[in-house]
Order: C-alpha cells, then structure tokens, then sequence
C-alpha cells in the first residue's frame, strides 16, 4: 500500500484576472500552473499551501479557500497524486519571480490552456464559476489523459 503524495495548489483570483507561475524547473516544468507543493510534516495542508505560495510567488495568503480535489495517477506509478486545490481573493504582497516560478496575471477570458496542465481545462472553468469540485485524472506520460472523472461537489 503506497500512500497518497500529499500536495497543493493555491490560485490567486481578482475579479477578471488570475495569477499564474511558469513552472521553471522540475515537476511541471514549462507549463502555467497555480503554486504549490509538498506538504511537510507538522504543517497543515493549508498552512503548506500557504508556504507554498509566499515561497513561489511572494505572496501572503491573508486566507485560503479551498476549492477542489484532485487525484492523478500515472501509469506503471503506484503512488497517485493527491492535491487540494485552494483559491485566495485576500492576499498581501505583489508577485515576485522565485527560482521555481515566474508569475503573470492572466485575464480569466484568455488562460493559457494548451501551456497548462491538459487536466486544467476540465476543472479550472468549474474553480471560476466558484464550484467546488472533485477529480480523477489518469496520465500516460505527461501530456495524455487516459481516464478522468469530474463533478461539482457540495462539499470538500
Ligand atoms: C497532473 N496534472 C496536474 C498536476 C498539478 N500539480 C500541481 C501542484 N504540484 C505541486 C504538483 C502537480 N497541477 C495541475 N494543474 N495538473
């Protein structure tokens, strides 16, 4: 039995526009994403996401919601992916460029789907529609879904 990798993801959302990192290196690397990361021991999942993101972007998150679930598998990987997504609208600080991400607001009419995540374009339209929502995405390689399941949740 492989527990779960526990992760984050934290978007930063004004009225018409959303923070987006170009994920420089490692996991993800080349795509816009939300923030986030590893949850340590000791810490909260949401006292990671907020680390996560002062330590990617420079922001505070002064709170998070949290908007979503998401589990990935990758074929021939036994350990899925479990990451709770949350979204803050209260926040302190102004973007800043980190060595993991380089930061950029993006109008909520014009994200970058095709340099996103391919899961992206099925759940963040539910994260702007303030659903709240649970997913299953399973990954051949990086780039292909090969299974999914997606539904609004009422609750978390
Ligand atoms: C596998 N699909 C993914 C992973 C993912 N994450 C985001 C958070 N990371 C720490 C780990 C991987 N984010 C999105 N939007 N899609």
């Amino acid at each position: 039995m492989v527990p779960n990798k526990l992760l984050t993801l934290v978007f930063v959302r004004e009225a018409s526009r959303i923070l987006l990192g170009m994920k420089k290196k490692g996991f993800g690397a080349g795509r816009w994403n939300g923030f986030g990361g590893k949850v340590e021991k000791g810490e909260t999942i949401e006292e990671g996401a907020k680390r996560e993101l002062q330590e990617e972007s420079g922001l505070v998150a002064e709170q998070l919601d949290e908007v979503g679930r998401l589990m990935f598998e990758f074929e021939g990987d036994p350990q899925l992916l479990e990451v709770h997504v949350f979204s803050t609208r209260n926040y302190k600080g102004t973007p800043t460029e980190s060595d993991e991400m380089r930061p950029q607001w993006y109008n909520i009419d014009s994200i970058p789907y095709s340099n996103m995540w391919p899961d992206d374009k099925y759940w963040v339209p539910l994260y702007l529609q303030d659903k709240k929502f649970s997913g299953y995405f399973k990954f051949k390689g990086h780039d292909d879904i090969i299974e999914q399941t997606l539904k609004e949740v009422d609750n978390l």
